[in-house]
């Protein structure tokens, strides 16, 4: 099967720079998506029909958190999707693997769950994609749109668009959390620069609402959404402390993009009885956020008051899911499911404000849980997990998951 095997074999390390490692770790990965799993509950009560479900960034963070919640909790089938590098001279990236594990979990359920990995903003990958639900499924009942991505090339007009994270009008400066290679952690001030006007708007190309939009009028052109079809694409808030660089920053306005393309969306969908909602998820460790200058320390910090109370991926997904499927989500007033609460309730931001204005060198590691930290953003790369032999060599050239039979 594989002729390579027992001679490829070798021991993985947590090489790289600041918060990107060059390698991922297999076995680290196979077992934090076993660990995600062991998180969902069983099901209450199986539906009468197994829903169908589009994962658009399935491979990593609040996507996989959503695939797993919703295979074990909720029965789903249909197609992930994720933008994943095969192994070469390094291993492959984390997501290649975290999805054979999460193709495990689906054969092992007897789901019938494809994935593919692809550039999801391709008009190609949308109609292979469709092509798949049309023929395994016939239609769709959800869409889950979590998508983070550093550039979107427009298929219709062939331009890539840049995204940045950057404030909008002044500069912004800000603490960031960084370690050190001993693994110490420290605190840096960084100054960044405002946006261009044509740097906020190619944001808005790739982490705003235009492309969960192709795909909701791709499916709607196929015929594919099924009654009562919903939709989500998730968004951020995030605390004052973090606004100018997030909400009132580049990416930002992209997520008003998102949310009001979500009231757009679900006028087009009044015909089949659907809604497309945004859903505001509170803060997690993924790839995405470390890259936001700031975030780190405010995430560390927001652990330091909160503890093991801070809910984790798995756990805001499977709310996320029980909103997808109530009779009546809880929206407020702007439409958007609110998975943010804890996050932003008016004690907890006070405590993480107070921590962020007092911290000292001396202070960073007492204030903020920056082990935790570290040991999350480790994990995002396989590394650090509980329960792996790291001395152990390992296979990294590894197959993506076929998915050519249910
Ligand atoms: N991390 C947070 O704290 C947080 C909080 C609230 C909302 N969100 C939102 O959740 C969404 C996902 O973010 P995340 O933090 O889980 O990110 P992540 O980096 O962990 O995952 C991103 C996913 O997108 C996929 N992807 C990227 N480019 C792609 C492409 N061209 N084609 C196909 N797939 C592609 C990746 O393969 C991966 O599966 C984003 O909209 C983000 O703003 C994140």
């Amino acid at each position: 099967m594989h002729p390579t095997l027992t001679q490829s074999k070798r021991v993985v390390d947590p090489t790289g720079r600041g918060y990107l490692l060059l390698e991922s770790h297999p076995a680290g990965c196979f077992r934090s998506v076993q660990l995600m799993r062991a998180e969902v509950p069983a099901p209450e009560n199986p539906a009468a029909r197994r829903p169908t479900a589009l994962v658009v960034g399935s491979s990593a963070g609040y996507g996989l958190a959503s695939t797993i919640a919703g295979l074990v909790r909720y029965g789903i089938d249909g197609v992930g999707i994720g933008l994943e590098r095969p192994a070469g001279h390094r291993s492959a990236s984390a997501g290649w693997y975290r999805t054979i594990a999460t193709h495990a979990i689906a054969r092992e359920l007897g789901a019938d769950f494809s994935f593919r990995n692809a550039d999801a903003f391709a008009d190609t990958t949308k109609t292979e994609t469709l092509d798949l639900l049309a023929e395994r499924f016939g239609g769709v009942d959800y869409l889950i749109y979590s998508v983070a991505a550093p550039r979107r090339t427009d298929p219709r007009s062939g331009i890539t668009y840049q995204s940045v994270l950057k404030p909008l009008g002044a500069p912004h400066t800000t603490r960031n959390l960084e370690f050190a290679d001993d693994g110490a952690a420290y605190v840096r001030e960084v100054t960044v620069a405002p946006a261009t006007e044509a740097e906020t708007a190619a944001t808005v190309r790739v982490m705003g609402g235009e492309d969960w939009s192709r795909w909701v009028t791709a499916l709607a052109d196929r015929g594919l959404l099924r009654r009562g079809f919903r939709t989500v694409a998730l968004s951020y808030i995030g605390s004052p402390l973090t606004s100018a660089i997030y909400r009132g920053g580049t990416i930002g306005a992209a997520k008003a993009d998102l949310e009001s393309t979500a009231c757009a969306l679900t006028e087009r969908l009044a015909a089949v009885d659907g809604r497309a909602f945004t859903s505001v998820n509170g803060a997690v460790v993924s790839q995405a956020l470390t890259a936001i200058p700031g975030v780190p320390l405010y995430v560390s910090l927001l652990r330091g008051v909160l503890g093991d109370r801070f809910p984790s991926p798995v756990e805001q997904s499977l709310e996320l899911w029980n909103q997808l499927t109530a009779h009546r989500p809880d929206v407020d007033q702007w439409g958007r499911i609110r998975l943010d609460r804890w996050e932003l309730s008016e004690p907890v931001q006070a405590a993480v404000a107070e921590r962020w204005r007092s911290i000292t060198p001396e202070t960073v590691t007492e204030l903020a849980d920056t082990a935790w930290f570290r040991a999350r953003y480790r994990a995002l790369y396989g590394f650090d997990v509980p329960g792996v032999d790291y001395a152990v060599p390992v296979e990294t050239d590894l197959p993506w998951p076929d998915s050519s039979t249910p």
